[in-house]
Parts: C-alpha cells; sequence; structure tokens
C-alpha cells in the first residue's frame, strides 16, 4: 500500500471486554469524519438491533468464502464458528482518503494485517477479571447461554496473545479507558503528520537542489 496517508488502528480483545463500545465512543467524540470503524463481513446471524451495513455486512457461507476466493479480504478468519472478513478496496481507499480507520478484528487477523502492512498501531483490551468479562456478556443480554459459554471458554486463549500487541488498555473504569484509547491515537498522528511535514521539507530542498 502506497501513499497511505490515514493511520490504521486495530483493537481487539476477548469477546465482551468492550472493545466495540471503546470505538463507538472515540468516534463519537471524533465526529469530523478525520476517523472511521471498518464494517466488516459475517456469517454470523445479525443480533437483536443489529442493522445489515451498519455493523456488519451479513452474508452466507458461500457468499463469504466466494469473496475469499476472489481475494476480497484484507484478513479473514473463523471466530467462534463464523467468518469474519475485512474488506480490502474499503480500507485501502479510506486510509487512501487520509482517513484513520479502526479495525475490531480478533488475534487471527491482527497477524495478517500486521504481515500486509507492519505500518498499523495493535492495540489490546484486556477486562479487569475473568469474572467481569462474564457478567459484561451476560449484561449486555444479546448472546445466548450456550454463545457466552463458548466466548468465555475462548477468553483465555484470546488473551494469551496479548504480547503481540504494541499497546495494552485495562477496560476497568470506561471513561479513562477511552481517554487512554485517544492519547494513543492522537499521539500516532501527531507522529504521522509530523513524518509528513518532514518528508515534504526533505522533498522541497530535493527539488530546489
Ligand atoms: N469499562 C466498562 N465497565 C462496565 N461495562 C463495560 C465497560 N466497557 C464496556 N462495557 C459493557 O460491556 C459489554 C460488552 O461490551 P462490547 O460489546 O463493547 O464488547 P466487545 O469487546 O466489543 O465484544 P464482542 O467482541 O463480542 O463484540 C457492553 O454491555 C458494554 O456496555
Ligand atoms: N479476524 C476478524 N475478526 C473479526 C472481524 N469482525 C469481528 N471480528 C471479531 O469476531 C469476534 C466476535 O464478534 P461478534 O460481533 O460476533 O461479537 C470479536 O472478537 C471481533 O473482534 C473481522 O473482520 N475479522
Amino acid at each position: 500500500m502506497s501513499n497511505v496517508s490515514g493511520n490504521l488502528f486495530v483493537i481487539a480483545a476477548p469477546s465482551g471486554a468492550g472493545k466495540s463500545s471503546l470505538i463507538k465512543a472515540l468516534l463519537d467524540r471524533h465526529d469530523d469524519g478525520s476517523m472511521v470503524v471498518s464494517v466488516s463481513t459475517t456469517t454470523r446471524k445479525p443480533r437483536p438491533g443489529e442493522v445489515n451495513g451498519v455493523h456488519y455486512h451479513f452474508v452466507d457461507e458461500a457468499t463469504f468464502l466466494q469473496q475469499v476466493e476472489e481475494g476480497n479480504f484484507y484478513e479473514w478468519a473463523k471466530v467462534f464458528d463464523h467468518y469474519y472478513g475485512t474488506s480490502r478496496t474499503v480500507i485501502e481507499k479510506t486510509l487512501a482518503d487520509g482517513i484513520d480507520v479502526f479495525l475490531d478484528i480478533d488475534w487471527q487477523g491482527t497477524r495478517q494485517v500486521k504481515a500486509a502492512y507492519p505500518g498499523v498501531h495493535t492495540i489490546f483490551i484486556l477486562p479487569p477479571s475473568t469474572e467481569e468479562l462474564e457478567r459484561r456478556l451476560r449484561t449486555r443480554g444479546q448472546d445466548s447461554d450456550e454463545v457466552i459459554a463458548k466466548r468465555m471458554a475462548k477468553a483465555h486463549h484470546e488473551m494469551s496473545h496479548y504480547a503481540e500487541f504494541s499497546y495494552l488498555i485495562v477496560n476497568e473504569d470506561f471513561e479513562d479507558s477511552v481517554a487512554n484509547l485517544e492519547h494513543i491515537v492522537m499521539c500516532q498522528r501527531m507522529r504521522r503528520s509530523k513524518q509528513q511535514i518532514r518528508h515534504r521539507e526533505v522533498l522541497k530542498d530535493l527539488i530546489q537542489e
């Protein structure tokens, strides 16, 4: 990917730790169109209130696998028995337009993104405890006991990958966590714009000579 000017951020966490809520809160604070969350494609069935094209692009398995064959995904993985993937063209176009992009994906997808785009900023969200994680999944009230049990059974494995990420946030107090996430994002934005100013200065000098 060349001439990329937006920043790419991956946020991963065990299911229920709060990553979608944190991304949403950050986007609500910065509603100027400078950052977006990528809408993934999935074979999972919509939860009550989930809207096709807003929360996910909901497709059947055959459609998903055809898109895999066609190379449409930037990354994809099977998570909790369902397929999930990130659209390649949307990511590349949004970044090229100078917009920061958040990917709410699992550790398998994160590995693929790191391999494709080493400049990605990776953030892992931890719950304060296993008990609190389960409480959050239950109070979210959107998954059956069976689904919650499956997600809790996979939580420790997901968390065992935390060291593959550049930043860790323990999501205990929600507002503190949003502030930490915002701090990481703003620091990376500033770094990127300083780099771009420096590149422009160097190019100007070189072209004048
Ligand atoms: N710091 C927090 N304290 C208390 N509750 C929280 C906190 N952060 C998030 N929650 C709540 O926990 C529940 C799970 O959050 P959320 O849906 O954002 O998790 P997630 O990591 O995106 O899960 P999934 O991977 O399944 O999509 C939600 O009901 C949310 O309001
Ligand atoms: N590798 C990918 N993982 C994804 C993607 N979209 C979501 N996810 C992860 O799946 C689980 C479950 O999500 P849920 O909405 O069913 O609760 C969670 O860890 C997500 O981060 C994706 O495009 N690629």
